[in-house]
Protein backbone atom coordinates (compact mmCIF):
# COMPACT_ATOMS: atom_id res chain seq x y z
CA UNK A 1 0.00 0.00 0.00
CA UNK A 2 1.70 3.12 -0.53
CA UNK A 3 2.38 5.40 2.21
CA UNK A 4 -0.89 7.97 2.97
CA UNK A 5 0.25 11.28 2.74
CA UNK A 6 1.16 13.92 4.70
CA UNK A 7 -1.51 17.29 4.31
CA UNK A 8 -0.60 20.32 5.64
CA UNK A 9 -4.07 20.83 6.36
CA UNK A 10 -7.12 17.73 6.59
CA UNK A 11 -10.52 18.38 8.05
CA UNK A 12 -12.23 15.64 8.46
CA UNK A 13 -16.18 15.72 8.76
CA UNK A 14 -15.90 19.21 10.92
CA UNK A 15 -18.64 20.33 12.11
CA UNK A 16 -19.88 24.02 13.76
CA UNK A 17 -23.11 24.58 15.23
CA UNK A 18 -24.37 28.19 17.00
CA UNK A 19 -27.05 28.50 19.63
CA UNK A 20 -29.81 30.89 18.75
CA UNK A 21 -32.43 31.27 21.33
CA UNK A 22 -33.63 27.74 21.80
CA UNK A 23 -32.26 26.39 18.00
CA UNK A 24 -28.63 25.94 16.88
CA UNK A 25 -27.28 27.63 13.92
CA UNK A 26 -25.51 24.40 12.23
CA UNK A 27 -23.21 26.77 9.84
CA UNK A 28 -20.42 24.10 8.80
CA UNK A 29 -22.39 20.63 8.33
CA UNK A 30 -19.72 18.21 7.87
CA UNK A 31 -16.57 19.81 5.87
CA UNK A 32 -14.01 17.83 4.46
CA UNK A 33 -10.74 19.35 2.75
CA UNK A 34 -7.00 18.36 2.41
CA UNK A 35 -4.45 20.62 1.12
CA UNK A 36 -0.54 19.22 0.51
CA UNK A 37 2.25 21.06 1.11
CA UNK A 38 3.11 24.23 -1.52
CA UNK A 39 -1.11 23.75 -2.70
CA UNK A 40 -2.75 26.77 -2.97
CA UNK A 41 -6.96 26.95 -2.33
CA UNK A 42 -9.32 29.72 -2.89
CA UNK A 43 -12.18 29.37 -0.88
CA UNK A 44 -15.04 31.71 -2.75
CA UNK A 45 -18.52 31.19 -0.94
CA UNK A 46 -20.73 34.49 -0.05
CA UNK A 47 -20.85 36.59 2.80
CA UNK A 48 -22.42 34.32 5.86
CA UNK A 49 -21.67 31.18 4.42
CA UNK A 50 -18.67 30.51 6.83
CA UNK A 51 -15.77 31.00 5.55
CA UNK A 52 -14.26 33.08 8.44
CA UNK A 53 -15.48 30.23 10.75
CA UNK A 54 -13.86 27.23 8.75
CA UNK A 55 -10.48 29.53 8.70
CA UNK A 56 -10.53 30.19 12.53
CA UNK A 57 -11.09 26.21 13.48
CA UNK A 58 -8.36 25.42 11.15
CA UNK A 59 -6.18 27.56 12.06
CA UNK A 60 -6.85 26.22 15.66
CA UNK A 61 -8.79 29.46 17.24
CA UNK A 62 -11.88 27.99 17.31
CA UNK A 63 -12.92 24.66 18.54
CA UNK A 64 -15.30 22.35 16.24
CA UNK A 65 -18.53 20.92 17.76
CA UNK A 66 -17.36 17.82 15.46
CA UNK A 67 -15.01 16.58 13.32
CA UNK A 68 -10.94 16.63 13.39
CA UNK A 69 -7.90 19.07 12.03
CA UNK A 70 -4.79 17.93 11.26
CA UNK A 71 -1.97 20.53 11.34
CA UNK A 72 1.24 18.36 9.72
CA UNK A 73 -0.66 15.08 10.01
CA UNK A 74 -1.60 15.70 13.64
CA UNK A 75 -4.81 15.66 15.23
CA UNK A 76 -5.71 18.72 17.25
CA UNK A 77 -9.24 18.04 18.52
CA UNK A 78 -8.06 17.11 21.67
CA UNK A 79 -5.38 18.74 22.48
CA UNK A 80 -4.94 21.06 25.51
CA UNK A 81 -4.87 24.70 24.44
CA UNK A 82 -1.66 25.19 25.28
CA UNK A 83 -0.39 22.69 22.77
CA UNK A 84 -3.15 24.30 19.90
CA UNK A 85 -1.22 27.18 20.53
CA UNK A 86 2.12 25.82 20.16
CA UNK A 87 1.11 24.14 17.05
CA UNK A 88 -0.36 27.52 15.81
CA UNK A 89 2.26 29.02 16.18
CA UNK A 90 5.10 26.69 14.62
CA UNK A 91 2.80 25.58 11.70
CA UNK A 92 0.20 28.27 11.17
CA UNK A 93 0.23 32.26 9.56
CA UNK A 94 -2.46 34.10 9.42
CA UNK A 95 -3.28 37.21 7.36
CA UNK A 96 -6.69 39.27 8.10
CA UNK A 97 -8.23 41.69 6.12
CA UNK A 98 -7.26 44.62 8.06
CA UNK A 99 -2.92 44.16 8.51
CA UNK A 100 -3.54 43.81 12.44
CA UNK A 101 0.37 45.47 12.82
CA UNK A 102 1.33 47.28 16.01
CA UNK A 103 1.36 50.25 15.27
CA UNK A 104 4.14 51.61 17.80
CA UNK A 105 6.87 49.22 16.09
CA UNK A 106 8.78 49.82 13.12
CA UNK A 107 7.76 47.45 9.77
CA UNK A 108 10.91 45.28 10.45
CA UNK A 109 9.69 45.04 14.29
CA UNK A 110 6.33 43.49 13.48
CA UNK A 111 7.51 41.00 11.04
CA UNK A 112 10.58 40.30 13.67
CA UNK A 113 8.46 39.99 16.13
CA UNK A 114 6.87 36.52 15.75
CA UNK A 115 10.63 34.95 15.24
CA UNK A 116 11.86 36.71 18.63
CA UNK A 117 8.81 35.01 20.41
CA UNK A 118 9.54 31.27 18.91
CA UNK A 119 13.60 31.90 20.38
CA UNK A 120 15.53 33.54 17.44
CA UNK A 121 17.61 35.61 18.08
CA UNK A 122 16.91 39.32 17.50
CA UNK A 123 20.12 39.44 14.27
CA UNK A 124 18.47 36.25 13.03
CA UNK A 125 15.03 37.56 13.35
CA UNK A 126 15.55 40.53 11.64
CA UNK A 127 17.41 39.35 8.78
CA UNK A 128 14.99 37.32 7.93
CA UNK A 129 12.17 39.87 8.29
CA UNK A 130 14.74 42.26 5.87
CA UNK A 131 14.63 39.42 3.40
CA UNK A 132 10.53 39.01 3.32
CA UNK A 133 10.48 42.73 3.03
CA UNK A 134 13.15 43.19 0.36
CA UNK A 135 11.11 40.40 -1.44
CA UNK A 136 8.06 41.75 -1.29
CA UNK A 137 9.44 45.25 -2.35
CA UNK A 138 9.76 47.15 1.15
CA UNK A 139 13.53 47.23 1.37
CA UNK A 140 12.67 51.17 1.47
CA UNK A 141 9.67 50.74 4.04
CA UNK A 142 11.82 48.67 6.87
CA UNK A 143 11.42 51.45 9.73
CA UNK A 144 8.28 52.81 8.75
CA UNK A 145 5.30 52.56 11.56
CA UNK A 146 2.15 51.06 10.06
CA UNK A 147 0.61 54.39 10.11
CA UNK A 148 3.66 55.64 7.64
CA UNK A 149 2.52 53.16 5.26
CA UNK A 150 0.34 52.61 2.62
CA UNK A 151 -2.54 49.91 2.85
CA UNK A 152 -1.12 48.04 0.60
CA UNK A 153 2.33 48.27 1.87
CA UNK A 154 0.55 47.76 5.19
CA UNK A 155 -0.69 44.54 3.85
CA UNK A 156 2.82 43.37 2.70
CA UNK A 157 3.61 43.87 5.62
CA UNK A 158 1.31 41.40 7.28
CA UNK A 159 2.05 39.17 4.45
CA UNK A 160 5.88 38.75 5.55
CA UNK A 161 5.00 38.76 9.41
CA UNK A 162 2.42 35.64 8.58
CA UNK A 163 5.44 34.12 6.49
CA UNK A 164 8.35 34.97 9.38
CA UNK A 165 8.40 31.86 10.95
CA UNK A 166 8.40 29.78 8.04
CA UNK A 167 4.64 28.12 8.29
CA UNK A 168 3.72 25.15 6.90
CA UNK A 169 0.26 26.58 6.54
CA UNK A 170 -0.81 29.68 5.49
CA UNK A 171 -4.95 31.05 6.20
CA UNK A 172 -5.65 34.55 4.74
CA UNK A 173 -9.39 35.94 5.35
CA UNK A 174 -9.97 38.33 2.29
CA UNK A 175 -6.25 39.74 2.31
CA UNK A 176 -6.83 42.47 -0.33
CA UNK A 177 -10.86 42.91 0.61
CA UNK A 178 -9.88 46.17 1.93
CA UNK A 179 -7.76 47.27 -1.16
CA UNK A 180 -8.91 48.90 -4.25
CA UNK A 181 -8.55 46.91 -7.30
CA UNK A 182 -5.15 48.00 -8.37
CA UNK A 183 -3.66 47.42 -5.33
CA UNK A 184 -5.51 44.41 -4.18
CA UNK A 185 -3.89 42.61 -7.81
CA UNK A 186 -0.38 44.19 -6.65
CA UNK A 187 -0.90 42.73 -3.08
CA UNK A 188 -2.20 39.19 -4.62
CA UNK A 189 0.70 38.82 -6.94
CA UNK A 190 3.30 39.53 -4.25
CA UNK A 191 1.38 36.39 -2.08
CA UNK A 192 0.97 34.04 -4.70
CA UNK A 193 4.83 34.24 -5.56
CA UNK A 194 5.42 34.09 -2.02
CA UNK A 195 3.64 31.28 -1.56
CA UNK A 196 4.86 29.38 -5.03
CA UNK A 197 8.65 30.61 -3.71
CA UNK A 198 8.19 29.40 0.31
CA UNK A 199 5.95 25.83 -0.32
CA UNK A 200 3.70 26.76 2.08
CA UNK A 201 0.28 25.30 1.58
CA UNK A 202 -2.26 28.05 1.00
CA UNK A 203 -6.03 28.52 2.34
CA UNK A 204 -7.63 31.98 0.82
CA UNK A 205 -10.74 33.64 1.37
CA UNK A 206 -11.43 35.72 -1.58
CA UNK A 207 -14.67 37.30 -2.92
CA UNK A 208 -11.94 38.18 -5.93
CA UNK A 209 -13.07 35.46 -9.01
CA UNK A 210 -9.75 36.55 -11.31
CA UNK A 211 -7.36 35.84 -7.98
CA UNK A 212 -9.09 32.99 -7.00
CA UNK A 213 -8.32 31.40 -10.71
CA UNK A 214 -4.74 32.25 -9.84
CA UNK A 215 -4.95 29.36 -6.90
CA UNK A 216 -4.35 25.77 -7.85
CA UNK A 217 -7.60 24.58 -6.43
CA UNK A 218 -10.92 26.38 -5.50
CA UNK A 219 -13.59 25.70 -3.63
CA UNK A 220 -16.83 26.88 -2.14
CA UNK A 221 -19.01 25.99 0.48
CA UNK A 222 -22.70 25.23 -0.02
CA UNK A 223 -25.44 24.35 2.49
CA UNK A 224 -22.50 23.51 4.82
CA UNK A 225 -20.18 22.00 3.12
CA UNK A 226 -17.28 22.09 0.58
CA UNK A 227 -17.39 21.53 -2.94
CA UNK A 228 -14.85 21.80 -5.33
CA UNK A 229 -15.43 24.02 -8.72
CA UNK A 230 -13.97 23.66 -11.42
N1 LIG B 1 -19.90 33.64 17.56
C1 LIG B 1 -20.98 33.52 16.81
N2 LIG B 1 -22.21 33.34 17.38
C2 LIG B 1 -23.31 33.20 16.62
N3 LIG B 1 -23.31 33.19 15.28
C3 LIG B 1 -22.14 33.35 14.66
C4 LIG B 1 -20.92 33.53 15.38
N4 LIG B 1 -19.90 33.66 14.48
C5 LIG B 1 -20.48 33.59 13.25
N5 LIG B 1 -21.80 33.39 13.36
C6 LIG B 1 -22.74 33.25 12.23
O1 LIG B 1 -22.28 32.23 11.39
C7 LIG B 1 -22.47 32.57 10.01
C8 LIG B 1 -21.16 32.46 9.27
O2 LIG B 1 -20.28 33.50 9.71
P1 LIG B 1 -18.85 33.71 9.06
O3 LIG B 1 -18.26 34.95 9.66
O4 LIG B 1 -18.07 32.46 9.18
O5 LIG B 1 -19.24 33.96 7.52
P2 LIG B 1 -18.35 34.45 6.29
O6 LIG B 1 -18.64 33.50 5.16
O7 LIG B 1 -16.94 34.60 6.70
O8 LIG B 1 -18.98 35.86 5.96
P3 LIG B 1 -18.31 37.19 5.34
O9 LIG B 1 -17.90 36.87 3.95
O10 LIG B 1 -19.44 38.17 5.41
O11 LIG B 1 -17.15 37.57 6.25
C9 LIG B 1 -23.10 33.96 10.01
O12 LIG B 1 -24.49 33.82 9.82
C10 LIG B 1 -22.79 34.50 11.38
O13 LIG B 1 -23.78 35.39 11.83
Amino acid sequence: MPPRPTYALALAGVVRRYSEGESALEILRGVDLAISQGQSVALVAPSGSGKSTLLHIAGLLEHSDEGEVFIAGRPTARLADAERTRIRRQHIGFIYQFHHLLGEFSALENVAMPQMIRGLSHKEANARAKDLLTYLGLAARLTHRPSELSGGEQQRVAIARALANAPRLLLADEPTGNLDPKTSDHVFGALTELVQATGVAALIATHNLELAGRMDRRVTLRDGKLVELA
